[in-house]
């Protein structure tokens, strides 16, 4: 599991190595230099002789930077170091100029100077470099990338090829991200690689910043987060084992989970055939389905084993494909919702509970797509909705929170988090990274590829989902603090399996569905 903790928690846990004299900072460059030499090895075949501009910016990040450079031109690297602030770290800049970096400065106040650079010039020299290491803005960063620094990634951000050009190395993150709530505020150099000095930054793991760090490396400097209360976590391939419901010789079908799903219409049967199948490939028990007789058909017809109606489940599915004008349907959808009760301390006790498989008859329920409007004002934490960017929106705006899609995609986990406060759900928001936010907890998934964008993928999600949450319904109601971690588990096992039903390739739901069972068994075996 990676964690990613505030980075209030980070400076608190810098501050006694660095009044101990601990040269973090000279640390941090060795492994930078390190890294930038065997990049350029490996994409040059050389080091002595190549090309590497370092963008410096005002702090210890443009301090990481200089000492970086000073090892580089050392190594016979032909450095030049822009400096976009008036003044830098000092001895990082006495430090380069002695080991024969050029330093130049883009900052306005050194427009006459002799060593001046303007941005664009800057940015040409950037674009031919073989290496770029951003070194502008770190953990210390206050909304956008102002002045040169602004200027210079503006515009190589409109010069770079997509594939090609330099490649970039950002130093601790991407320099202007929102380093706690992933957004990104203005102009970022999109890193091929990001080093992290000591621990993750919030903003490597969230959207959309997430995505302009790509490949995230840690420095280890000795920090001792142990403390840290304030995280956003991610689940590794690693972590598949200890989280998934195991089949275990002493179950039967039933206590290895039956999943209720309440999906599809005439007009949508395929989101039906989609939210059963995964259930089913998934490894659930039993998969109830719920919904119109010739929806029905057309499950049995691709997936036999999957029983019709109603009866005793352990968690439920509801919403994909839901048609919001079919009474009987939105009627099985309020049914499954009382069942999950309505929290701890107030639960649902009236007639028509019948599923007994979590504690005292309570069970989790995942919510998506159209049975997002049948919520009740408060929801337990074991409900987990499973809305995209558009839905999410909706939801918060009928609930007093007026915003847009474009507002959601540009702060995905602190609507989410509004969200999941606003409702007591948990909220898995979907995404390129989906975020899963329950109470207390933030986790962020990045392992779908792009081509899971695609019709009946977020019904495979939910029926996968309702499978982890039958096969450990009873601990997920009496533990919430697990819900969230299996709906992240989901999201991870769903991009995973997508990558493995045709890596590098385009992929269908259905895809997804059929390559479930092997990439379930390969990540239990790891
Ligand atoms: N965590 C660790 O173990 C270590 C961290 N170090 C580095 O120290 C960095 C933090 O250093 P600082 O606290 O000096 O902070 P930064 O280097 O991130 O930047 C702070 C400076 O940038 C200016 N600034 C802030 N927002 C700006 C904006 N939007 N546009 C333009 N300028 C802006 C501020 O006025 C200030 O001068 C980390 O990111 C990391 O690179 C290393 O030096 C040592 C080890
Ligand atoms: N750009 C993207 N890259 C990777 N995965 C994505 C991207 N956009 C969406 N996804 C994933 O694809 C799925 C789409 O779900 P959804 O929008 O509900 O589709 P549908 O309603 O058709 O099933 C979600 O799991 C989501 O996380
Ligand atoms: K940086």
């Amino acid at each position: 599991m990676i964690e990613a903790v505030a980075t209030e928690h980070i400076r608190h846990a810098e501050r006694p190595l660095l009044d101990a004299g601990a040269p973090l900072m000279a640390h941090v460059a060795f492994a930078v230099a390190q890294r930038v030499r065997h990049e350029l090895s490996a994409r040059t075949g050389e080091v002595g002789g190549r090309r590497v501009v370092v963008l410096v910016g005002s702090g210890n990040n443009g301090g990481d930077g200089l000492f970086t450079a000073a090892h580089l031109a050392r190594a016979g690297v032909r450095t030049l170091a822009v400096t976009v602030a008036p003044k830098v770290h000092a001895e990082g800049l006495e430090a380069a100029r002695r080991a024969g970096v050029v330093v130049v400065s883009s900052a306005s106040s050194a427009r006459d100077s002799q060593d001046a650079l303007s941005p664009g010039a800057a940015a040409r020299e950037a674009l031919a470099a073989d290496v770029v290491v951003d070194a502008m803005l770190g953990i210390g960063a206050q909304g956008a990338l102002r002045g040169a620094g602004g200027a210079i990634v503006r515009a190589v951000n409109r010069q770079r090829p997509r594939r090609g050009g330099p490649f970039v190395v950002a130093i601790d993150v991407p320099s202007g991200i929102g380093v706690d709530d992933g957004t990104v505020p203005g102009p970022v150099l999109r890193a091929d690689l990001t080093l992290a000095c000591g621990s993750p930054a919030p903003g490597l793991l969230l959207p959309p910043a997430a995505h302009l760090a790509q490949d995230v490396d840690v420095i280890d400097t000795g920090l001792d987060l142990s403390g840290a209360t304030s995280k956003v976590l991610r689940l590794e391939d690693a972590d598949v084992a200890t989280l998934w419901p195991r089949a275990l010789p002493e179950h039967d079908k039933y206590r290895r989970g039956v999943v209720g799903v309440v999906a599809g219409t005439r007009a949508y049967p395929g989101a039906a055939v989609l939210a059963t199948g995964a259930a089913v490939r998934s490894g659930a028990g039993m998969v109830r389905h719920v919904g119109a007789d010739d929806v029905t058909r057309a499950v049995l017809a691709a997936h036999p084993e999957v029983v019709h109606g109603t009866g005793r489940v352990q968690a439920w599915v509801v919403g994909p494909g839901l048609d919001t004008e079919d009474a009987a349907q939105l009627r099985q959808v309020d049914v499954a919702l009382a069942e999950a009760g309505l929290g701890p301390g107030a639960y649902f006790s009236g007639a028509g509970v019948w599923g007994d498989g979590g504690s005292d008859g309570i069970v989790p329920v995942v919510v998506d797509a159209g049975a997002l409007s049948r919520l009740p004002e408060r929801c337990a934490p074991w409900i987990v909705l499973t809305p995209h960017a558009g839905e999410l929106a909706r939801l918060l705006t009928e609930r007093g929170v007026a915003v847009d899609r474009e507002q959601v995609e540009s702060a995905p986990a602190e609507h989410a988090a509004t969200a999941q406060r606003l409702t007591g759900a948990t909220v898995l928001l979907k995404g390129a990274t989906t975020v899963v936010v329950g109470p207390g907890q933030v986790l962020s998934q990045a392992e779908a590829p792009a081509w899971l964008a695609t019709a009946g993928a977020g019904d495979v999600l939910a029926g996968l989902l309702g499978t982890l949450l039958a096969g450990r319904s009873r601990e997920a109601v009496q533990h919430p603090d697990l819900v969230a971690r299996l709906a992240a588990l989901a999201a991870l096992v769903h991009g995973r399996a997508a990558t493995e039903a045709n890596p590098g390739g385009p992929v269908s739901a259905s895809m997804v569905v059929e390559a479930l069972p092997r990439t379930i068994a390969r990540l239990l075996a790891d």
